[in-house]
């Protein structure tokens, strides 16, 4: 079916009523598909190469080489509507249930026997400040002692999560950088071991691309739904830094070294399909219909008996307990020595200038 010129131009009126920002790539190719759909294929000189932005609009509008107009046209309004679909779905909405407040960094609703944990900094692609790891920590304590049968952790916006805010490492407190390394590490011990014991199911919704810590964690979950539009990335090793999350025992486990090797040392980036042919993760859905699908099946679990659930999980689990617990403290204790050293101070300064554009 041929999309009409009302629906085009009713998908750009939703576009403006988007509360969420949808990310860099994404508006990209909203521009693209656009310029394509009402003009036809790029027919504009090659901006300079120093007019950044210039040039990746052109370069995005010129990849679309000559698909037809009509065809853009569907495109842009499929992208309008995924994108206005999983805004609804998500936490953003008028009258979030039983959100509970006092939260800066996250957002969290319970409904239907569902705990919701939403990373909520879209604009930073939900990197986790100091802040945020002491909310999830805090809103992981609430969860497992409320009425819900299931725990859930998504994020906001465009991305899951981009890992850790490299901005923690620029607050140098008055104590120097080995007193900042020593409460990172305190830090992160204690927030992986928060997914450690959390006693309930624990379902992450990767919701878009993840990476560093926000995927390392991601073996301590007991299901993972992801969008086809997700990536996982550990880039440790570009980082100056070592794996955590207990990620250097559990990722081993789960794919086999060879490919936790490829991911931990050697940076490579998994889509979501082949995070899922490693077992990383449960199932990919596509995106349009990710939410929907993955609401049906946390719907679905959380309608089981709470204590069997509970229950059954520790089974599966005890047994690992104490070797995590002490996987965790090794990895920290490393990443401890990694963040004083130059191969990571170097790294995270070029990330911080690039940054602020010096
Ligand atoms: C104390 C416990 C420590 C535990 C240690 C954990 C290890 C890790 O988690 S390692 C992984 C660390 N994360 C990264 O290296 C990712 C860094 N970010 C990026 O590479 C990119 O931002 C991106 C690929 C995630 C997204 O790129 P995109 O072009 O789409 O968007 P941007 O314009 O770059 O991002 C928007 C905005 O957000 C800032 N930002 C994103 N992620 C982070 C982050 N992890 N730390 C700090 N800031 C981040 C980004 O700089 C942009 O900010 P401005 O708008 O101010 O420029």
């Amino acid at each position: 079916m041929q999309v009409s010129q009302q629906d085009f131009e009713k998908a750009k009126d939703q576009l403006k009523l988007l509360k969420v920002d949808p990310g860099n790539e994404v508006k990209l190719k909203l521009y693209a598909l656009f310029k394509q759909a009402t003009q036809g294929p790029c027919n504009t000189p090659k901006p300079g190469m120093l007019d950044f932005v210039n040039k990746a609009k052109w370069d995005a509008w010129n990849s679309l080489g000559s698909l037809p107009q009509e065809s853009a046209r569907q495109q842009y309004v499929d992208l309008v509507s995924s994108l206005v679909s999983s805004e609804s779905s998500s936490h953003v909405k008028e009258n979030p249930p039983d959100s509970k407040s006092g939260y800066e960094t996250i957002e969290v609703f319970t409904e239907d026997n569902i705990t919701k944990i939403v990373l909520n900094r879209p604009k930073m692609k939900n990197a986790i400040s100091v802040k945020m790891y002491e909310e999830i920590m805090e809103a992981l304590e609430e969860a497992a002692k409320d009425d819900s049968v299931i725990t859930v952790l998504t994020g906001s916006g465009d991305y899951y999560c981009s890992g850790n805010d490299l901005n923690n490492f620029a607050n140098v407190s008055a104590g120097g950088i080995k007193e900042m390394a020593d409460n990172g590490a305190k830090l992160l011990k204690n927030f992986v071991k928060h997914f450690i014991d959390f006693p309930k199911p624990l379902i992450a919704v990767v919701n878009g691309p993840a990476v560093g810590i926000s995927v390392t964690v991601l073996g301590l979950f007991d299901v993972v739904y992801s969008t086809d539009r997700a990536t996982f990335h550990t880039p440790f090793s570009n980082l100056g830094q070592s794996p955590e999350g207990c990620s250097s025992y559990v990722f081993p486990k789960i794919m086999g070294l060879a490919k936790a090797t490829e991911m931990l040392l050697f940076n490579k980036k998994l889509t979501a399909a082949e995070a899922c042919s490693v077992g990383l993760v449960t199932e990919v859905f596509p995106d349009k219909t990710f939410q929907k699908e993955v609401r049906a099946r946390l719907k679905a679990y959380a309608s089981l008996p709470r204590n069997s659930l509970a229950i059954s999980k520790q089974l599966l689990r005890s047994i690992e307990k104490e070797k995590l617990h002490e996987v965790n403290s090794q990895e920290c204790a490393c990443l401890k020595e990694r963040w004083l050293s130059d191969e990571c101070m170097n790294a995270v300064m070029s990330f911080l200038k690039k940054k602020s554009k010096l």
